[in-house]
């Protein structure tokens, strides 16, 4: 199967490469070209520009920051939009909210292409290893189509309906995940500045009732001040922004996550937003009793 990848950033480079381990023909588009290289490394193609890719490739994919790079590339001069047609597939695997989805998925069919938004669970690591949990709704016959694809990127792929209901998803997830992470950088600073050792705490919680793959899997690294990025924090915040409008959308109360957005903000604004979301902890410690 020969697909197009549009965005090569840490999901992009790891998908792609995931595709070409697995026999998949696969052309690439990135804006900084240099990022490029690591995939035709690998056997990929390079296309010059977005709309190139799409005229060279039935199916499209595309995983890119934020809404605002996923517009971009659809709409602007030599975006996708110039080369769809009847029978070209676009997926939108990026984290966007679900007016942006739908204003993609209009112009996409009324060009007479197809358009599935797929964002996805599950960061840099297993996007390497193809254990991506995929989040699709929009064109079922595309989302039966690629298939293949999603059982080579991730473990379990959802269609949820009308497209938005994938974007819906992915930003509810990610609303839990970006309050999960602040409550525990407070367990971890709590423990820690009330005498305790917080590697013990990750032992308790490892086995309790909360027990989450995520204590275990980033907080040795936060305990080590290790923040190399996975999922950036900048991302993360953007999703927290996306889940909020989405709670106003629909009446719900969220504090918990409005205090943990605030939260990924005051830490943007201390620079650390390319750092990994755990980087939030910077935030709690920044506050030290004085007397
Ligand atoms: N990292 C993670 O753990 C996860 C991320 N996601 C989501 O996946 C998406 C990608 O994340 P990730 O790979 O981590 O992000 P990165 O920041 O590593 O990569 C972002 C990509 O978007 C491209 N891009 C940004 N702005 C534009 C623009 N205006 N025009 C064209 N291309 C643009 C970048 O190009 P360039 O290289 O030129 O900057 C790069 O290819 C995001 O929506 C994120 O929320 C979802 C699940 C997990
Ligand atoms: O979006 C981030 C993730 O880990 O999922």
């Amino acid at each position: 199967m020969e697909v197009g990848f549009l965005g090569l950033g840490i999901m992009g480079k790891a998908m792609s490469i995931n595709l070409l381990k697995n026999g998949f023909k696969v052309t690439v588009w990135n804006r900084t070209l240099s990022k490029c290289d690591e995939v035709v490394a690998h056997g990929a193609s390079v296309g010059a520009t977005p709309a190139e890719v799409v005229k060279n490739c039935k199916i499209t994919i595309a995983i890119l920051s934020d809404p605002a790079a996923a517009l971009s590339v659809v709409f602007d001069k030599d975006g996708v939009l110039e080369q769809v047609c009847n029978g070209k597939g676009y997926i939108d695997m990026s984290t966007v909210d679900s007016q942006t989805s739908c204003k993609i998925s209009e112009a996409i069919t009324s060009k007479g292409g197809h358009f599935l938004e797929a964002p996805v669970s599950g960061s840099k690591q297993p996007a390497e290893t193809g254990q991506l949990i995929i989040l699709a709704a929009g064109d079922k016959a595309l989302y039966e189509e690629a298939v293949p694809a999603f059982n080579v990127l991730g473990k379990k792929s959802f269609f949820l309906g009308q497209t938005g209901n994938g974007a819906k998803m992915k930003l509810v997830v990610n609303m839990i995940l970006g309050s999960v992470m602040n409550a525990f950088s407070e367990g971890l600073v709590l423990a820690e500045r009330s005498g305790l050792n917080p590697h013990d705490l990750l032992d308790v919680l490892d086995l309790g009732g909360i027990a989450n793959p995520m204590f275990r899997g980033k907080g040795p690294a936060m305990l080590r001040d290790d923040n190399s990025p996975a999922f950036p924090l900048k991302h993360q915040q953007k999703d927290m922004r996306l889940a909020l409008a989405l709670g106003d959308e629909n009446g719900v109360s969220m504090p918990v996550a409005a205090a943990a957005n605030e939260a990924f903000k005051k830490a943007r604004s201390m620079g650390l937003g390319d750092l990994d979301f755990s980087a939030v902890l910077e935030t709690v410690k920044l506050h030290k009793q004085s007397s």
